[in-house]
C-alpha cells in the first residue's frame, strides 16, 4: 500500500481577531487507491480540513504530504492545479458552457500561452465525462442540468485535470438515494482503477461505513480517529461521535438504532 495523502503534526483552524484552533496535531494517512471518507457531526471541522488538504487555507503549524512527501501547504497554485482536484459543496455558474466545455475547464493547468485545446485534451475530457455516465450530458447547457448531474459533471471536470488526488466535500448531498450508493461506488472504482487517493466528506454515515475503503472520524473534540470501517466502529468513537437521545449506533450493522424507551 502507499500513502497518497499524509497529515503530519497538522494543526488546523483559523487565525485572525478571534484565532480558533479546530484540531491539532493530526496524524493519518490516505492510501492510493482507496476511497477515503472523512465523517464527523456539524461543526467538527470537515470542511476546514479539506480546504487545509486542498491549500485553500493555510494551516496554523504541520504538513500535508503527497506521495512524493512535497508539502501541499507550501506549493504555489499554479503546481497544486495539477495535482490536487477538488469538488466543492457549491454548484458553480459557468454561464452559457455546455457540460462538455465544463469538463474541459479541467485542462486549465496544462494549457499554453494561446490557451488551447489539443486533441488529447478533449479526449482526456470525454474520457472523465465517460467514467462518470456523464457523456449522455455533454452538448447539454451545464446550466440546465439537475443538481445531480451537474454534480457529476464537476467531478468530470476534477478527473479531467488528472490529480493524483482527488478531494470532494459533500459530494453526494445533491443526489437521490439510489445515487448516492452509485456516485460513492463510483468514487471506490475510480480511484482503484486509476491510482487516484480520493478524500470525500459525507454525513451519509452508514452509507460511507458500508462503501469506503477507510474511514477518518473527526470528532467535535478534535480527534481524528482512522481506519477500516470495522475498525473505526469497533472502536467505539462513532457511537461517542455520534450517539445522542434514543439513537444508537450500530457497529456491527453499520446503522442507527432508535432504543425503544424503557
Ligand atoms: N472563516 C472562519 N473563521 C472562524 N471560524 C470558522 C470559519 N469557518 C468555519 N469556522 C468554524 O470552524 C468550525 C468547523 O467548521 P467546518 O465548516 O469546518 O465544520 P464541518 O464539519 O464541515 O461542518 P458541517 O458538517 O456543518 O458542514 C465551526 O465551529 C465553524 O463555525
Amino acid at each position: 500500500m502507499t500513502a497518497g495523502l499524509t497529515l503530519d503534526e497538522l494543526t488546523i483552524g483559523y487565525r485572525g481577531r478571534r484565532p480558533t484552533t479546530i484540531a491539532s496535531g493530526l496524524h493519518a494517512v490516505a492510501q492510493v487507491g482507496r476511497l477515503t471518507t472523512l465523517i464527523g457531526p456539524n461543526g467538527a471541522g470537515k470542511s476546514t480540513l479539506l480546504r487545509t488538504v486542498c491549500g485553500l487555507q493555510k494551516p496554523l503549524s504541520g504538513a500535508v504530504r503527497l506521495a512524493d512527501c512535497s508539502d501541499t501547504t507550501r506549493m504555489r497554485p499554479a503546481r497544486l492545479a495539477r495535482r490536487i482536484a477538488t469538488v466543492g459543496t457549491q454548484i458553480i455558474d459557468p454561464g452559457r458552457l455546455t457540460a462538455r466545455e465544463v469538463a474541459e475547464l479541467g485542462r486549465t493547468p496544462y494549457l499554453g500561452a494561446t490557451g488551447r485545446l489539443s486533441a488529447d485534451d478533449r479526449a482526456r475530457a470525454d474520457w472523465a465525462l465517460e467514467a462518470v455516465r456523464a457523456q449522455s450530458l455533454a452538448d447539454r447547457p451545464f446550466h440546465d442540468l439537475s443538481d445531480g448531474e451537474a454534480q457529476r459533471v464537476l467531478a468530470a471536470r476534477a478527473l479531467t485535470q488528472e490529480p493524483e488526488l482527488l478531494v470532494l466535500d459533500e459530494p453526494t448531498s445533491h443526489l437521490d438515494a439510489p445515487s448516492r450508493v452509485e456516485f460513492l461506488d463510483l468514487l471506490s472504482t475510480l480511484a482503484r482503477e486509476n491510482a487516484l487517493t480520493v478524500l470525500v466528506s459525507s454525513h451519509e454515515l452508514e452509507l460511507a461505513m458500508r462503501l469506503s475503503d477507510a474511514i477518518w472520524l473527526l470528532s467535535p473534540d478534535g480527534a481524528l480517529t482512522t481506519g477500516s470501517p470495522l475498525e473505526v466502529a469497533a472502536s467505539g468513537a462513532v457511537s461517542a461521535a455520534f450517539d445522542r437521545g434514543r439513537l444508537r449506533f450500530d457497529p456491527e450493522r453499520f446503522v442507527f438504532d432508535v432504543q425503544s424507551d424503557g
